[in-house]
Parts: structure tokens; C-alpha cells; sequence
């Protein structure tokens, strides 16, 4: 980002060019790039938002810059892209409070709705870490005994990692924090400079929300599950290895997990229904 990026970052146009004089539709796509993201790196094009790789401060930022769409009406177009702005924003500083690890927050710009975020350099998902762990694993099986001890301490691994992403969740359920969108995708695993070792970092915060009910607890363990299990095929156990670690780390857990239950069970009679 360059200095003139940058003023045009702070010093924002009094006119809004997004919003058509007299349309209550929401402009095109393109025309919404802000000037300070030209030259940026498009990492992702998703539904409603697109990330970026690039350079604020001298810092490796990632930009999540989320977008209008046509086909709402102007004015609650930018109501709700306010706030799922707001929303992201407010979970990953309540998180970093309270020691979970989600990226820092270094500027945000609610008039393109971009959030600037500390880029987790070293890192992939816990979704190609599983797979490519399970693929290395399914290549050795017909080979060598010490094969066979590579693959205990690669189930070894992801069992520490299913721990791991226990212990955040529950914390992070402690704090009041629904994630609203829990898949292996929006969890990156960070690889320490020397290669000692690698910690967790929860990313994607835009469906979160503060709430304290079990139940929304209990849902958000489920859409996890649901994700979990048809992303990686015969993980049950070490889905009930997370399980357990978060019932181990949450002091409020029991209630959770009922509710987990129950959802599940609704669930299984809403499939059976059809
Ligand atoms: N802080 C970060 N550091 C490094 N990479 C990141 C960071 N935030 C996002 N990414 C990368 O960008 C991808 C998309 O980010 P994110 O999930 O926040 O966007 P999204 O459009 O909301 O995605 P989805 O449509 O899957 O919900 C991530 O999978 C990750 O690879």
C-alpha cells in the first residue's frame, strides 16, 4: 500500500460513489474495488466478502473487504455489511482480550467495509493439514513396519491438534463468543519460525455473535461437526477426542453438550422427514 493508498484510505471522498443518486439498488461489483486495494493480491473471492493479501505499515495484512449486493435494497445493503463488519470485528478483539489466538485488528474502514488484519504468516488450514496427513497416511499402509509407526505419530499429531481445537473452542464459548461459521477452513495452523512446533489461530469471525445460551453453543458445535465429518471421512474418533477436550476445558460444558444432543437429534428427525 502506498502512501497515496493511504490518504486515500484515511481521507475518504465526502461523496459516497457507491450509492447511485436516486437508485435504491446496490452498484455493480467492480465498481466497489476501493483505490487503496488496486494492485492488492485477491487471495479469495467469496459470496460476500473478498480477501486480500498486502502491505499496511510495512505490516504482511490480509483485507477482508466485504461487498454490496444488487440485489438488496441501498440502505439495508449497508446496514447488514455494517454489521457483519462490526460483528467480525467486535468477536476477534473479545477473543484476543481473553487470549484466543485471531488475528490483530490494525484498521478498520467502514465506509468500504474492509477490515485490515494481522496476515498469519507460516500457516495453512487444519483442513489441508488433516487431508494431507490422511493421504500420507493411506500411501504408507501397505509399506513398512516403520511406516506404520509414522502413521501412529501422525494419528498422534491430529489427535494434539483435535485437543487443541477444543481447548480454543471452550474458551472461546467461555467468552460468550458464537462463531457462527465453525469449519476445519476457518482455523489456520501456524508453523513457529524454527518448525518447533505450530498453534492455532481462529480466523472468519463475519457470522459471529455474543451470546451465552447453551443452545447456540450446542449449534455452534454442530455446524463444526457436520463440517468436520464430511471433510475428513472417518474421523469420528477424532471428533470425539475435540469433543472431550472441550467438555474437559469449559467450565460450562455439560449444558452445551446436552444441547448438542438435542440438535442432533432434531437434526437426524429433520432428515427423516425429508
Ligand atoms: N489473517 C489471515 N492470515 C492469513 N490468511 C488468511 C487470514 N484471513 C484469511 N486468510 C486466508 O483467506 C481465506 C479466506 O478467508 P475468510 O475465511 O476469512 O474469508 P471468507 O470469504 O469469509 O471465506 P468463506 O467464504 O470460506 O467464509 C482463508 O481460508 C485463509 O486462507
Amino acid at each position: 500500500m502506498t502512501p497515496d493508498h493511504l490518504v486515500a484510505l484515511l481521507c475518504p471522498p465526502l461523496h459516497n460513489p457507491r450509492r447511485r443518486r436516486g437508485g435504491n439498488m446496490a452498484p455493480e461489483k467492480s465498481a466497489t474495488v476501493p483505490q487503496f486495494l488496486r494492485g492488492a493480491e485477491l487471495v479469495k473471492q467469496g459470496a460476500e466478502a473478498r480477501v486480500y493479501r498486502t502491505q499496511f505499515l510495512g505490516r504482511p495484512t490480509i483485507v477482508k473487504e466485504r461487498f454490496s449486493k444488487r440485489y438488496r435494497h441501498v440502505a439495508l445493503d449497508e446496514k447488514l455489511t455494517r454489521r457483519r463488519t462490526v460483528q467480525e470485528v467486535r468477536s476477534i478483539l473479545r477473543c484476543r482480550r481473553a487470549g484466543i489466538p485471531a488475528p490483530a485488528v490494525y484498521f478498520v474502514d467502514y465506509t468500504s467495509h474492509c477490515i485490515f488484519l494481522e496476515e498469519i504468516l507460516r500457516s495453512s488450514t487444519v483442513r489441508d493439514h488433516i487431508a494431507s496427513t490422511q493421504q500420507s497416511a493411506s500411501c504408507t499402509v501397505q509399506e513398512l513396519d516403520r511406516d506404520q509407526d509414522r502413521e501412529l505419530v501422525q494419528e498422534q499429531e491430529l489427535e494434539q491438534l483435535a485437543q487443541q481445537v477444543g481447548q480454543i473452542l471452550a474458551k472461546m464459548h467461555d467468552e460468550d463468543v458464537i462463531h457462527g461459521d465453525l469449519t476445519t477452513s476457518n482455523m489456520l495452523l501456524r508453523r513457529s519460525p524454527e518448525d518447533r512446533g505450530s498453534d492455532l489461530v481462529l480466523i472468519d469471525f463475519g457470522l459471529s455473535y455474543i451470546s451465552a445460551l447453551p443452545e447456540d453453543k450446542g449449534v455452534d458445535l454442530y455446524v463444526l461437526e457436520k463440517a468436520f465429518l464430511s471433510t475428513h471421512p472417518h474421523t469420528e474418533a477424532l471428533f470425539q477426542k475435540l469433543l472431550k477436550s472441550y467438555s474437559a476445558s469449559s467450565k460450562k460444558s455439560s449444558a452445551v453438550l446436552k444441547k448438542l444432543d438435542e440438535v442432533r437429534l432434531r437434526g437426524r428427525k429433520r432428515s427423516m422427514v425429508g
